[in-house]
């Protein structure tokens, strides 16, 4: 695979301007000079084609791109065109037919390093659109700790996953909520702030999120929006969503995925 280098060099604002760090690149803005720390890893999609079995049509077309680390990227586009299809390629829930997804890895001068190494699954979280639909146990512990190894008696392990558990909940704000309650008796916010926090338990890289805001009324959804700024302090998010608007403060790289399966970078259109 061609390597590049480090993207920032052609990023564009929102930048976080901070003071002059090992890799960083000179910026001027209102003729002052500032220094932009440069992300030291990229996720990068490359090339991806997907034909879904017995169908005679690409669904995706050559779909590329990157999103740096602890940055937001939203992809929107028609109903149909492939969106919520290509997050469960980055997932690692279906293979493409073709093409790949690779972590590129920068050093302190901005140089890749080599080689780029594959995205395993288990450092992708996804949140599928309305997740609730899929919760499966009687209590919050058992949901959030579900893909752990929780039957397993070495102290060690059990006092991980107990810190696991708690910096998960921390994290999505549900530290309020008793651990014995049914999943199902939470209000829709705090359904959806549950459905992160069972992605952030397994400490995830990169968290791909399906319409994040689908179903909410206005107070849940300007809820989710502040936690997903929080978490995009210290996690890459890829979201697909028609909520546009809520979401623009929040977005550093968008792109529009058309019908055939075609991604282009796109500002928002709003
Ligand atoms: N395995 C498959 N076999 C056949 N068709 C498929 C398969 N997977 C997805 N499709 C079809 O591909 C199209 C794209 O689906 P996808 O859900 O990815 O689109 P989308 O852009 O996310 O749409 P929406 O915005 O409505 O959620 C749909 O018509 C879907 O039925």
């Amino acid at each position: 695979m061609a390597t590049s280098p480090c993207p920032l060099a052609a990023w564009r604002p929102p930048l976080k301007l901070t003071s002059p760090t090992p890799c960083s690149v000179a910026i001027k803005k209102n003729h002052r000079a500032f220094q932009v720390s440069c992300h030291h890893s990229c996720f990068e999609i490359r090339n991806i084609n997907y034909r879904p079995p017995g169908t005679q049509l690409n669904l995706l077309n050559d779909v590329s791109f990157t999103l740096p680390e602890k940055s937001f990227g939203l992809i929107f586009g028609r109903s149909g065109s492939g969106k919520t299809t290509l997050l469960q390629l980055i997932a690692g829930l279906t293979k493409p037919t073709s093409g790949s997804i690779y972590i590129q890895r920068y050093s302190d001068d901005g140089s890749p390093n080599q080689p780029p190494v594959l995205l395993s699954p288990e450092r992708v979280g996804i949140v599928f659109q309305f997740p609730e639909r899929y919760f499966v146990a009687d209590n919050v512990f058992d949901e959030v700790t579900f893909g752990l190894p929780r039957q397993n008696s070495d102290l060690k392990v059990k006092e991980l996953i107990a810190r696991r558990l708690e910096r998960a909940i921390t994290s999505v704000g549900l530290t309020g909520i008793s651990l014995d309650k049914s999943p199902n008796s939470l209000s829709g916010g705090y359904k959806r702030r549950l459905a992160l926090a069972i992605q952030l338990v397994q400490t995830p890289e990169l968290l791909v999120l399906d319409e994040p805001l689908a179903g909410l009324d206005w107070k849940a959804r300007a809820d989710v929006v502040k936690l997903l700024t929080d978490l995009k302090k210290e996690l890459t998010i890829l979201v697909v969503s028609h909520d546009l608007k809520e979401l623009a403060p929040l977005v550093d790289r968008s792109w529009r995925m058309d019908v055939g399966g075609l991604l282009t970078e796109k500002p928002l259109p709003i």
